[in-house]
């Protein structure tokens, strides 16, 4: 049997408040003493790295900050370099999926203990052992390290705009056409598959549809599942040892029109779109994908994504080039455009 490791998250604490505990929640991981370094945007840093610092310093850890705008691999590459030239024993990502794949990666190629500190519900990156970057025209997916602790603040992410955390829902929704494309892999090109992986990626989706309006509620019930389903959605990475079971076409999708479009949509609204489209080219329920994201308030046309239909179709065009070796429902050469435009009208995408 071929040889396959998989790497876990060792502690995951959530709750209201436990961003002012993180300190004595990492203290497993890090001795006193330690260095570690927050990597952090502009927004979050402004409003959480004092709380976290006050909190990390009060179990005499040393606390530094570095402030990303992207997450592209020069970005990646600089903050990684800092890390290991400064010594730094413990990196810290606060913030959204840009500052959390930048501190993972960073973390990798130093050496240091790694910490996920989500302040959006917006991706699955929270605990996937993957760093997705940008660099060279079009994303790239990094192995890097599953988080040694995750600490997420509910009170925070309640407190986090709205869009960020409904994206968190597409995200999801994903799964069911990505869990396709890989078993379609499997059968046409004899990729591996782990039903099991596939199976905790798919229950991900299952259980934030089940609970689709409590989510469209803001309840607490509802950031509650939504996190939850991020977090085991990142551990069926872990298991699966790729980004597999939760990246197929509707990733590909949101990741060509990242790069086309002018106003970039949130990484979750272009993967629940594309999964409307997707679904719809598996021969599934294209139209109850489009319900649940209208249910909780996602976008699902170009209007609402804010891009145009042009964008969206050459987006279409593209997407089967963005990762050749990543066999899915749109083939090898991927959709003409005049394919594409058929889709997107057909699912009312434009
Ligand atoms: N590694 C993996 O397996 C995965 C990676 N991803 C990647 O993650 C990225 C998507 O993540 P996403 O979070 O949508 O995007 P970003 O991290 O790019 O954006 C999040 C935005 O929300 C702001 N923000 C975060 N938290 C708060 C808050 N509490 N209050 C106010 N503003 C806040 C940030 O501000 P600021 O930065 O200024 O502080 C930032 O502008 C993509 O690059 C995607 O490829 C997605 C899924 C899985
Ligand atoms: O976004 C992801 C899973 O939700 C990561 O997948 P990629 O490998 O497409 O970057
Ligand atoms: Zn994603």
């Amino acid at each position: 049997m071929s040889f396959h490791r998989i790497d876990l998250p060792r502690t995951i604490v959530v709750g209201g408040g436990v961003l002012d505990k993180a300190g004595s929640y990492i203290s497993g991981v890090a001795q006193r003493g330690s260095y570690v370094l927050v990597v952090s945007g502009h927004t979050v840093s402004s409003r959480y790295f004092e709380r976290l610092r006050a909190s990390l310093e009060a179990e005499g850890l040393t606390v530094g900050l570095k402030i990303v705008r992207d997450a592209s691999v020069e970005t990646a590459e600089e903050v990684a370099r800092e890390a290991a030239e400064s010594r730094i024993d413990v990196v810290a990502g606060l913030g959204g999926g840009k500052s959390i794949d930048v501190a993972k990666y960073a973390s990798k190629r130093s050496g240091a203990v790694f910490i996920s500190i989500p302040t959006v519900a917006s991706h699955d990156g929270i605990t996937s052992p993957f760093s997705s970057l940008k660099g060279f025209g079009k994303p790239i997916s990094r192995p890097a390290k599953a988080p040694d602790a995750i600490i997420i603040d509910v009170d925070v992410i309640a407190e986090a705009p709205r869009r960020y955390n409904i994206a968190g829902f597409g995200d999801l929704i994903g799964k069911y056409t990505a869990v396709l494309d890989w078993r379609l892999a499997h059968k046409l090109r004899l990729e591996y598959y782990g039903e099991y992986a596939a199976s905790l990626a798919l229950l991900s989706a299952k259980h934030v549809s089940q609970y689709a309006e409590e989510i469209a509620l803001g309840t607490r019930e509802g950031y509650r599942v939504l996190l939850e389903a991020l977090v085991s959605s990142g551990v069926s990475m872990c298991i699966a040892g790729s980004t597999r079971p939760a990246s197929g076409s509707e990733h590909l999708f949101a990741h060509a029109l990242h790069i086309v479009a002018r106003n970039k949509p949130l990484h979750g609204e272009a993967v629940g779109v594309g999964t409307i489209m997707m679904a719809y080219l598996h021969g599934k329920n294209w139209r109850r994908i489009r319900g649940l994201l209208k249910t909780v308030g996602a976008p699902t046309n170009a209007r609402e994504l804010g891009v145009t239909e042009d964008e969206v179709v050459e987006a279409l065009t593209i997407a089967a080039r963005i990762r050749p070796e990543r066999y899915t429902i749109l083939g090898e050469k991927g959709l003409t455009r005049e394919a594409a435009e058929a889709l997107a009208r057909k699912t009312g995408v434009i």
